[in-house]
């Protein structure tokens, strides 16, 4: 049940200033059925011993359906890139993007933030679509070492960089607010592919800068 995502369109590499991409998620789970999902929900509170009957949580099932359709269905949006008509070569980093997911294990958030930056080759990408990649990816049931791989390897075959590089911190209500109750506990992830992986000096700006906090 791996979702996977399907590239439609346009890599032109000396072709317009402006190149789009809309990316087409393919999941192999079935469609969202809001009506069986709110049944569910209903279901499942009753289950475990909550008023679901009375006036109070009449409507809790239906929130429930929509609130967990909202956090796993991603949307599409324009991959848009452009040409690096200045060479510029150095590090490109958007930090602190915020993260919001869902783990797989027990279907409850996960927040923090996510730090992306690459070393351009060709094409430059539009700075709000790093946010628009991590939010792609999250719209998912997700291990965040998973989400973490899946935004750089996006990245790598989208833009074809020089080298990519993301990190993201996150803490797991799955650890806090239950079981072992770690409040606080942070867990950080990175990948790293081309020259921010195999450049020394490269890796190292990369990694001091995400994590100097
Ligand atoms: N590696 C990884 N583990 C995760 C992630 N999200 C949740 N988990 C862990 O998944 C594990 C599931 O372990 P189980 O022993 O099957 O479940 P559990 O009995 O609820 O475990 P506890 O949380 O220790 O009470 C837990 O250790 C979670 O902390 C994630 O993104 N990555
Ligand atoms: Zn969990």
């Amino acid at each position: 049940m791996t979702p996977r995502t399907d590239a439609v369109a346009a890599r032109e590499s000396d072709g317009p200033a402006v190149v789009s991409w809309r990316p087409r998620v393919v999941h192999d789970a079935a469609p969202v059925d809001l009506a069986l999902a709110e049944k569910a929900a209903a279901d499942l509170l009753a289950a475990l011993g909550q008023p679901v009957d009375g006036p109070d949580m009449a409507e809790t099932p239906r929130r429930m359906a929509h609130a967990y359709a909202e956090m796993l269905t991603a949307g599409a949006f324009d991959f848009t890139t452009f040409a690096n008509s200045e060479g510029y070569d150095e590090l490109v980093l958007v930090e602190d993007i915020p993260v919001r997911s869902v783990c797989e294990h027990h279907m409850l958030p996960f927040v923090g933030v996510a730090h992306v930056g690459y070393l351009p080759a060709e094409r430059i990408l539009g700075l709000s679509k790093f946010a628009r990649v991590v939010d792609h990816f999250s719209h998912r049931a997700q291990t965040q070492e998973r989400l973490t791989k899946q935004i750089a390897e996006h990245l790598e075959r989208q833009l074809a960089p020089r080298g990519v590089g993301v990190v993201i911190e996150a803490q797991h209500t799955c650890m806090s607010l239950r079981g072992v109750r770690a409040v606080g506990a942070r867990t950080v992830t990175s990948a790293l592919f081309g020259a921010l992986r195999d450049n020394p000096s490269s890796r190292a700006e990369f990694l001091s800068l995400t994590r100097r906090r």
